[in-house]
């Protein structure tokens, strides 16, 4: 039997359906490969919960009563003194701020897991200096659920790379979020504003929304693909159409930006009445490795087409290789929402936990 501890950063819709799967399939977890999957440590931005007995039902009451302040050093001192070992940090955080704490995890015993993308799309020095810290620790980080929400995007490309296959390119709809929204705005007459708060509300958005209409969201997609391939890149390289206006997005804050979130409305309006009938609106990723291009941009799409019959929040990932040629290899399905993204970070628990030892 193993059990494995984890301290859960992050207790927004990730991480709150996260908890929730965990409670929901751990009997059955164990049943099948007798994994006892602990949450030592449940924490947000402002309070951490310490959960001495095991986690139930009542999690959220409990973590709003008996949470209290804390430092990351606590946190780490706590689990030494419990003697907690198999350790997995979750970052279900979107904060960059967070990810700079990961070095410090990775020296005091912990794996890493995150849905957080900010790790693996700062700068090309702190991804190979992160790498090289979890090798001197002997330390494992996984994030499939940092391309494509639950879908198995990144495992494939991995695999596809080690066994030696030429990826020549990948293109898709990338974002789950803005399918969502130009899905619902291509076909009805709602304002794109009222699209974007449903869209919100449903928990398909980043925290920030301009993340996504930045274009970055897609943008820090294209650039973990890239450099799973070796395709060594910035941030700053990859083509990126906003679409925030620059005075609601850079330095000005989320507040302002919901207050005057219908000056957006206008752009969009018209770029749908440029559509013919059979014709939708779709924001597409590419990334073409022979011209090291990486492009994020709004097109046109005819309704029919593989991109334009899409539904909800489905992403649709195509990779093309030298063997697979002009019919590439297609993962498609829901790309953003709660539920789907916590059960990828499950699974990347699970992965981890089976190179940990039995105790
Ligand atoms: N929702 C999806 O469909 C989806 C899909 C793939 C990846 N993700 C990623 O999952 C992450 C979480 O998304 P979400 O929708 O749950 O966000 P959310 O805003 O609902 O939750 C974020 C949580 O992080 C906490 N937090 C912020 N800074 C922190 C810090 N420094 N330390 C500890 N906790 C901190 C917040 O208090 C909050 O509890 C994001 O990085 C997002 O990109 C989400
Ligand atoms: N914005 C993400 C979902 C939340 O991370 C996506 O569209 O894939």
């Amino acid at each position: 039997m193993k059990t494995i501890n984890i301290v859960l950063f992050g207790v927004g819709n990730v991480g709150s359906s996260l908890i929730n799967q965990i409670l929901e399939s751990r009997s059955k977890i164990f049943n099948s490969s007798q994994i006892d999957i602990k949450l030592a440590v449940i924490v947000n931005s402002k309070i951490a919960f310490y959960n001495k007995d095991d986690i139930n039902n009542s999690w959220e009451a409990d973590f709003k009563s008996y949470g209290y302040p804390y430092k990351l050093s606590q946190i780490i001192n706590h689990v030494k003194k419990e003697k907690l070992t198999n350790l997995i940090a979750v970052d279900a955080t979107a904060s960059e701020k967070f990810v700079k704490n990961y070095k410090e995890l990775i020296r005091n015993g912990f794996n890493i897991v995150a849905a957080n993308k900010t790790a693996n799309s700062l700068s090309d020095k702190f991804y190979k200096d992160l790498r090289l810290e979890l090798k001197k620790h002997d330390k494992q980080f996984l994030y499939e659920t940092n391309v494509g929400a639950g879908l198995p995007v990144i495992k494939t490309v991995q695999d596809l790379h080690l066994a030696g296959e030429e990826i020549t390119k990948i293109r898709g709809i990338f974002s789950g979020s803005l399918s969502y929204i130009f899905n619902s705005f291509s076909s009805n007459n709602r304002t794109f504003s009222e699209v974007l708060d449903e869209a919100r509300n449903k928990g398909l958005t980043e925290p920030d929304p301009r993340i996504d209409l930045s274009g970055k969201d897609v943008g820090r997609k294209l650039l973990i693909l890239a450099r799973e391939i070796n395709i060594i890149k910035e941030l700053t390289e990859v083509k990126i159409e906003n679409l925030v206006p620059n005075h609601l997005n850079g330095k000005s804050s989320i507040s302002h930006f919901n207050e005057n979130q219908q000056e957006l409305n206008l752009n969009f309006e018209e770029r749908r009445s440029n559509l013919k009938a059979d014709e939708v609106l779709r924001h597409i990723g590419e990334l073409g490795v022979a011209s090291g291009q990486l492009e994020v941009k709004l097109v046109t799409e005819k309704r029919n087409s593989p991109f334009g019959s899409l539904q909800e929040a489905d992403a649709s990932f195509e990779i093309y290789t030298k063997n697979y040629g002009n019919r590439p290899i297609v993962i498609q399905g829901a790309g953003a929402g709660a539920r789907v993204t916590s059960r990828g970070v499950l699974s990347d628990l699970l992965k981890i936990s089976e190179k940990l030892e039995c105790i």
